[in-house]
């Protein structure tokens, strides 16, 4: 099979629309591109358009514009050539629940050209014990982690991972996790959607964040919250008010909130804000207890797009 030059995107995509039979727009004209060994996350809130865009490019349906190629190729007219080097892990997984976990592992490497063995890809997911359970036996998170065998069986050169860890409880998230980095490590470009922000925060090398089928924020996780407020937080003690403080603006502060002793600033000059109520401290002889100075995370970017969005 003919691969792509090692310098070139292996998902690129480009102005890409989706619209649905009574002419809704899902996928308003969406630019990004993977590079291998790269792991991207599609975030989004419910309804953004994230699965009809990871579907488009799994080649389950033609764009109603723009352009989608999957390792120089595309996944849907060229379906033949890109679906059996890449690996599809669903929302729901349907196979037939009265097989074991064995037998459905073996009938799907069947349908799968040089698939690991079964053994292995169970191995791989933490499987290998329910190697004999029937499917409808299995845990929620344990069908989620048979979905994931089930797509790294034909040793995948990009893997689409929709929701890989809802359903999975801390410890089984962690290990789907550790997974997909050795995956990525060794090689292999992976596209997840997420809702868990924190999964995307720990995972993705690079990310996306869509709302009403367009990009709002897109780079490295550092990227896409660099120019969000960060927070300062510090419990006063009795008897001071957050008035007493020198003029929050003077300080850099573009925001905040007090409850009883407790107060948040938020602001995009923490060194300043930072050092301005620590010197108040000082020169008034007051201890702030539970100090906390914290950058915006992916929750607050998120967050703030979505209401930005909404305003
Ligand atoms: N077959 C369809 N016909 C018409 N509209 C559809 C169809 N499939 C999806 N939509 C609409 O397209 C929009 C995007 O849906 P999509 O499933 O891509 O969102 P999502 O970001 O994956 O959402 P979620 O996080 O809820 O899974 C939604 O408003 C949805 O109702």
């Amino acid at each position: 099979m003919e691969a792509i030059e090692d310098n070139e995107h292996v998902i690129e995509v480009t102005d890409l629309r989706r619209a649905y039979g009574g002419g809704f727009e899902a996928v308003r004209g969406i630019t990004f591109s993977v590079d291998r060994g790269e792991i991207f996350a599609l975030l989004g809130t419910n309804g953004a358009g994230k699965t009809s865009t990871v579907e488009l490019l799994e080649g389950l349906a033609p764009p109603s514009g723009g352009r989608v190629r999957v390792l120089g190729r595309d996944p849907h007219r060229e379906r033949a050539a890109v679906r059996p080097r890449t690996g599809v892990m669903l929302q729901e997984g349907g196979f037939p629940s009265e097989l074991t976990v064995a037998e459905t592992t073996r009938m799907w490497a069947g349908c799968t050209t040089g698939a690991r063995p079964a053994a292995e890809a169970l191995g791989l997911v933490g499987l290998a014990g329910k190697a004999d359970v029937r499917v409808k036996q299995l845990s929620g998170g344990e069908r989620r982690r048979l979905d994931l065998a089930l797509a790294l069986l034909g040793r995948p050169e990009v893997l689409f991972l929709d929701e890989p860890t809802t359903g999975l409880d801390a410890e089984g998230r962690g290990a789907t996790w550790e997974l997909v980095r050795s995956l990525r490590d060794a090689g292999t470009t992976v596209l997840l959607t997420t809702h868990y922000l924190e999964e995307a925060e720990d995972l993705a090398d690079r990310l996306a964040i869509l709302h009403e089928g367009r990009i709002a924020a897109t780079g490295t996780p550092s990227q896409v919250t660099a120019d969000r407020p960060a927070r300062i937080s510090f419990e006063l003690p009795l008897g001071y008010f957050v008035g007493d403080l020198p003029p929050l603006a003077a300080l850099g502060v573009c925001g905040h909130e007090t409850d009883g002793r407790a107060v948040r600033l938020r602001t995009r000059e923490v060194q300043r804000t930072a050092t301005g109520v620590l010197d108040w401290a000082e020169r008034t002889g007051v201890a702030l207890d539970r100090l906390e100075v914290r950058s915006a995370s992916l929750e607050e970017a998120f967050l703030g797009i979505a209401k930005e969005a909404v305003v």
